[in-house]
């Protein structure tokens, strides 16, 4: 007997031993029948490629993502996290491999439908036509509209309980051009927020925040059931709260597996052309990244 079943759901109802029986072998046995059990990915790809040009691009990525998985994309500038983000989000048309979202072509989803699966914050993301943090805020209910409805008072509810979520309460009216970055950065975070999606793809999401902000954005994430795909350059921020990490180099996937199996030394030293040590975090027991300061690289 084949079951698909709902991860989330599966994953409450199972007990521990039974969750890495079924992770591991596709097995499940209940009140001695045996079930196989086939998990459906949230979203997979298999020999994703893309250039921008003869030198730039990604080369034959596969992924299979479960709900609730959180996968950290890393790598030194120019090494295709942003493209391929992009690829998943479905803005570039791959030139070569395919992309399942829930089973199905993401190619096949509308805008609309797409949306409401998925959310991108995009480092270019423009502002569009908000003027004020709740305008911004509120073009996250875009894809749940029809042309002709409004607002109205339970969504107003939803926009004030994301801004206090990312701390903006008192900036709702302010205007979008007044902000500091990283409060930008909020706004842009509580949009997507209401935009509803249960898969995250956020470029560098953390880049212009506070430590505080930084670990309140992240937390606020992987304590809900939300799955997350993002990018980092601070490679201890990824290895605390994100279970698979990909590590890009030039286009190229050279390393895709846990944080402890990822974050390898002397990998890492020469993806990022910089001697490093790697302990723990004392916190979390993540593996943490020190790399050496200063000129020498021996
Ligand atoms: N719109 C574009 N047109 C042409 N080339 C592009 C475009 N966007 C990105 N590239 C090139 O693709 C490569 C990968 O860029 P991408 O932005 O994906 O890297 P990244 O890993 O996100 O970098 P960073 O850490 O600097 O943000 C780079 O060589 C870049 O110059």
């Amino acid at each position: 007997m084949l079951l698909f079943v709902r991860l989330p759901a599966f994953r409450r109802c199972c007990t521990k031993d039974a969750k890495v029986c079924c992770n591991a072998l596709n097995l499940f046995h209940l009140s001695g029948l045996n079930f196989q059990v086939s998990i459906q990915p949230l979203l997979s790809c298999h020999n994703l490629s893309f250039r921008w040009h003869p030198h730039a691009g990604l080369q034959q990525v596969d992924l299979t993502l479960h709900a609730q998985d959180r996968l950290g994309i890393i790598g030194p500038n120019g090494a295709g996290k942003s493209t391929l983000l992009k690829l998943l989000a479905g803005l570039l048309r791959p030139a070569s491999g395919e992309i399942l979202l829930c089973g199905q072509l993401l190619s096949h989803y509308s805008l609309a439908e797409k949306a409401r699966s998925l959310a991108l914050l995009a480092q270019d993301t423009e502002q569009a036509t908000a003027s004020t943090v709740f305008e911004l805020v509120e073009l996250g209910l875009l894809p749940h509209k029809q042309l002709w409805q409004r607002t109205d008072q339970h969504d107003q509810i939803r926009i004030s309980q994301v801004l206090t979520q990312v701390g903006l309460t008192d900036k709702a009216t302010a205007s979008v051009s007044s902000l500091s970055g990283g409060e930008l950065q909020r706004a842009q975070f509580a949009r997507v927020l209401l935009q509803g999606a249960k898969l995250l793809l956020l470029d560098e999401p953390t880049n212009h925040l506070d430590v505080q902000y930084q670990h309140q954005l992240l937390q606020s994430i992987v304590s809900t059931e939300l799955t997350l795909i993002a990018s980092f350059h601070d490679l201890n921020l990824a290895a605390s709260y994100c279970n698979q990490l990909l590590l890009l180099q030039q286009g190229k996937v050279v390393a895709v597996g846990s944080p402890e199996q990822v974050l390898q030394p002397k990998l890492i030293s020469e993806v990022f052309g910089r001697r490093c040590l790697v302990d723990s975090n004392p916190f979390d027991g993540k593996p943490r990244v020190t790399f050496a300061p200063g000129a020498c690289n021996d």
